[in-house]
């Protein structure tokens, strides 16, 4: 069953990129949200398939626009996919080449990732440096660095990362791997590269986030030997080929930690389900430091109540089990609204605050530093035209038109295109004042001051 079924599906094309959302701020949400399949682990499980040439069976996959450009580079490279509903089928029984798009690749990150498993089936891989957020360098130095320790020869030059395995069996081979950086793209990388490697290879100061979990408990449905994921030394037995699987990825974190700041920015209770609440640990310690009640009902749902008071805190991003740095920008759109100053310092990526001045637009109150955000907490938030400059930071966007007085309009959609299934449409549903217009023309169009904006133009 498609778990957003009750959501028409949206059209993710580059039409996102002049279409804005309208948003008229200032009331409460109430009812359930049906949180999506993960986005950093769909992406990865389905550069993971390339390691099979048998039937991948990817349920609970999200409508993202990543997830559709990674399905191109995928049948690029000559690999078949169906996808219904949220169930995508990939049979990789046949890649017909080894040298991945430019044009494609260039617009996510996660493509690069495949870079791993195309090496490890096909002993040479061409892959375009990738995309993605523009909130750092984002080099892709470990990912290199430790194919190179596993037996390939790897140089970039125009922008690709030519890589190939020497010798007749074209195999890599099992490495000690010590990576400077807990980098959650280049551990999944190499365990995906590892799986078919001959002998083993073990990964020292590896990430430990849910999604490379994800991505070792589907490689090892298939059949690989990996363990240890979730910990900072994983462990991986190479093995000679992989078999078919079914397989459901799980819930995104970073999507349920978005409608929970929703509920406390508005002020609402909220249900959001299905999700696992110790992949969520850090977001709910620290919305309750804030003064957010958030009660966990079973072992998949979290309740989100209205809070009174919204306090000021401290916060430093960090790899899991730290603080989410894809949960960075949401929180500051909600200590805009705490009384007092906070602190956000963010250290995984060195450019990931240029949100502050668009909240700053709204009325809040940031001044940054390097990369440190110092917030003082206002009482109110004012609409306003604003620009979603990445992911997050278009999400934060959002959550402070909801809670802002008077209307906000949002640019740059296509990057909460890129990891949110359907945001406007979902908050819509919880009776948001919420409306996406296809041209920047259109935004002068009245407010629907109906809570059930049915008409929305995707
Ligand atoms: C598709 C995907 O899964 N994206 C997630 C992934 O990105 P991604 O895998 O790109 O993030 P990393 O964990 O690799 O990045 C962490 C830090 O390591 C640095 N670094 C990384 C690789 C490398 O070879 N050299 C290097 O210096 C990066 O510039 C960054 O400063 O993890 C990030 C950190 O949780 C999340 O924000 C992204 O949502
Ligand atoms: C940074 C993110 O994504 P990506 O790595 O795909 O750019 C994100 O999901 O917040």
């Amino acid at each position: 069953m498609n778990p957003s079924s009750s959501l028409p599906d949206a059209k993710l094309t580059p039409e996102a990129d002049s279409s804005v959302l309208q948003i008229w701020g200032g009331h409460p949400l109430q009812g359930h949200v049906k949180i999506s399949g993960a986005k950093n682990s769909a992406l990865v499980i389905m550069a993971g398939a390339l390691l099979c040439s048998g039937d991948c069976r990817i349920r609970n996959v999200p409508l993202l626009a990543d997830v559709d450009r990674m399905g191109q580079v995928l049948s690029a490279l000559g690999v078949r996919l169906t996808r219904q509903g949220d169930i995508l089928d990939i049979n990789a029984r046949e890649i017909t080449t080894s040298k991945a798009p430019y044009e494609l690749v260039t617009q996510l990150r996660a493509s690069f990732f495949a870079i791993g498993s195309i090496l490890a089936r096909l002993g040479v891989a061409q892959m375009p440096l990738p995309g993605g957020c523009a909130i750092g360098a984002r080099p892709v130095d470990l990912h290199v660095r430790g194919l190179q320790a596993m037996g390939a020869e790897v140089q970039i030059e125009h922008g690709i990362c030519n890589a190939y395995v020497p010798g007749s069996s074209k195999r890599l081979k099992g490495a000690k791997i010590y990576l400077d950086i807990a980098s959650v793209g280049a551990t999944e990388t190499l365990m995906m590269a590892a799986t078919l490697a001959d002998g083993e290879t073990i990964i020292e100061n590896a990430a430990r986030e849910p999604e490379v979990v994800d991505l070792a408990n589907f490689c090892n449905a298939m059949g690989a030997k990996i363990q240890g994921a979730g910990t900072s030394t994983i462990t991986i037995v190479g093995v000679s080929q992989l078999h078919s699987v079914d397989y459901s990825i799980i819930p995104d974190r970073i999507e349920a930690g978005t409608f929970l700041v929703a509920g406390a920015i508005t002020r609402s209770e909220l249900t959001l389900s299905p999700v696992q609440p110790d992949h969520l640990i850090p977001v709910i310690a620290k919305l309750r430091e804030i003064g957010v009640t958030i009660i966990e009902e079973g072992s998949d749902t979290l309740r989100v109540l209205p809070a009174s008071t919204l306090r000021a805190t401290d916060i430093e991003t960090l790899p899991h089990p730290g603080f989410p740095t894809d949960m960075q920008a949401p929180f500051m759109a909600l200590l805009t609204l705490a009384e007092g100053d906070s602190l956000i310092n963010e250290s995984v990526f060195e450019n990931r605050l240029r949100h502050a001045s668009e909240l700053n637009r709204l009325g809040a109150d940031i001044r940054v530093k390097g990369n440190t955000a110092f917030v003082r907490g206002v009482p109110l938030l004012s609409g306003a035209p604003v620009l979603g400059t990445d992911l997050r930071a278009s999400a934060a966007l959002v959550l402070a038109g909801l809670a802002a007085q008077g209307k906000t309009t949002i640019q740059g959609l296509h990057h909460l295109d890129r990891g949110y299934d359907r945001l406007d449409m979902k908050l819509q549903q919880l009776g948001a004042k919420i409306l996406r217009v296809g041209a920047p023309a259109d935004t002068q169009l009245a407010p629907n001051t109906s809570a059930s904006t049915s008409s929305i133009a995707t």
